[in-house]
């Protein structure tokens, strides 16, 4: 199994109770990027169960659209997680999400897992980086197998861990995120930012997203609907980028054959011709999503 070519566009990915149907319905028409239809945290003990069957209803109903689906089960050592393992994977969603996933030979027992119940090529594991441990191991986690797509931070509860506090700005945890971002692009993987937890804070929330986006993180998990539309925002190129890409190339072009041209007065290179040509590949992904 080879890791993923084509760019996708992971701007914003939406956790939601599988136990809450209203929620699985309202997903079809929101403009995210990708779901993740949770069987972890969000759902009672004694609703684990038909939460369950929810969710691999929805990954089989090919109702999302070009969303990307995905299942977060509960985390390995639970009572429930064999189970959830095996019916995500009969379901066939485009990623299974793990939480708390602390080591490169856990990720190689979840792959061998995701064969041994006959899970699809296409389903892609997603691993959470969520514990001390996790982040410790973060390099080989993130380059342990193929299979695995996308790292996944849990800030919630890495602040639990570390006995920190959720403050603006995220100084506490700047150091995991950044010791994950560098594990996810050495080994080409995509990785998603933590969530924003006061859904009526739209500002402190925007802010956060600048700063993962900023970071390097090719988008934000969230809690809410509204923090969909801002979030897409945030994480796509803006208009005045990609025409500066645009202006980049072009004048790369114009050169053709000398190792380095200027655009507006700044120096471009080969690098900041391929960071340019990224910047429209990422434009017209987003757009042929409509
Ligand atoms: C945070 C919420 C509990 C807030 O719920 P509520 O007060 O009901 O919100 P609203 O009344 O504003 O809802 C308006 C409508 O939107 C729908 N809705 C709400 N949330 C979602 C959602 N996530 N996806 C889809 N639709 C949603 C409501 O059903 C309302 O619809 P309608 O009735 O038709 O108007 C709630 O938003 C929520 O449960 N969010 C998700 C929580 C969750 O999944 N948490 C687990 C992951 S977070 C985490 O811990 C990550 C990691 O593990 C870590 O450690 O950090
Ligand atoms: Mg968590």
């Amino acid at each position: 199994m080879s890791g993923e070519t084509a760019y996708r566009p992971r701007r914003s990915v939406l956790y939601m109770p599988s136990s809450n149907e209203r929620a699985l319905e309202k997903a079809k028409a929101l403009p995210v990027d990708g779901l993740i239809l949770d069987l972890e945290d969000a759902v009672a003990p004694d609703h684990k169960e038909a939460a369950r069957e929810n969710a691999c209803a929805a990954a089989r109903s090919g109702e999302y659209g070009q969303r990307e689906v995905t299942i977060r089960v509960n985390g390995a050592g639970t009572r429930w997680h064999d189970d959830d393992l095996a019916a995500a994977c009969a379901a066939g969603p485009d990623g299974i999400v793990v939480p708390k996933v602390d080591s490169a030979d856990e990720v190689l027992g979840l792959v061998a897992a995701m064969e041994r119940h006959g899970a699809p090529e296409r389903t892609r594991l997603w691993a959470m980086v969520e514990t001390p441990r996790s982040v410790l191991a973060v390099s080989e986690i993130a380059s342990a197998s193929p299979r695995l797509a996308v790292l996944v931070i849990g800030t919630n509860d890495l602040v639990k861990e570390l006995g920190a506090r959720h403050v603006p700005g995220r100084e506490p945890l700047v150091t995991a995120l950044s010791l994950a971002l560098l594990a996810a692009r050495r080994a080409g993987v995509a990785i998603l930012d933590g969530v924003y937890n006061d859904v009526r804070d739209l500002e402190g929330f925007e802010a956060e997203c600048r700063q993962g986006r900023d970071l390097g993180f090719d988008g934000k998990t969230l809690i809410h609907p509204g923090q969909v539309e801002p979030c897409n925002a945030v994480f796509a190129p803006s208009t005045e980028e990609v025409a500066q890409a645009r202006g980049i190339v072009a004048a790369w072009d114009a050169g053709a054959g000398t190792g380095v041209v200027t655009y507006e007065g700044r120096m471009v290179e080969h690098l900041h011709v391929e960071i340019a040509r990224q910047v429209i590949a990422t434009d017209e992904a987003i757009r042929a999503r409509g």
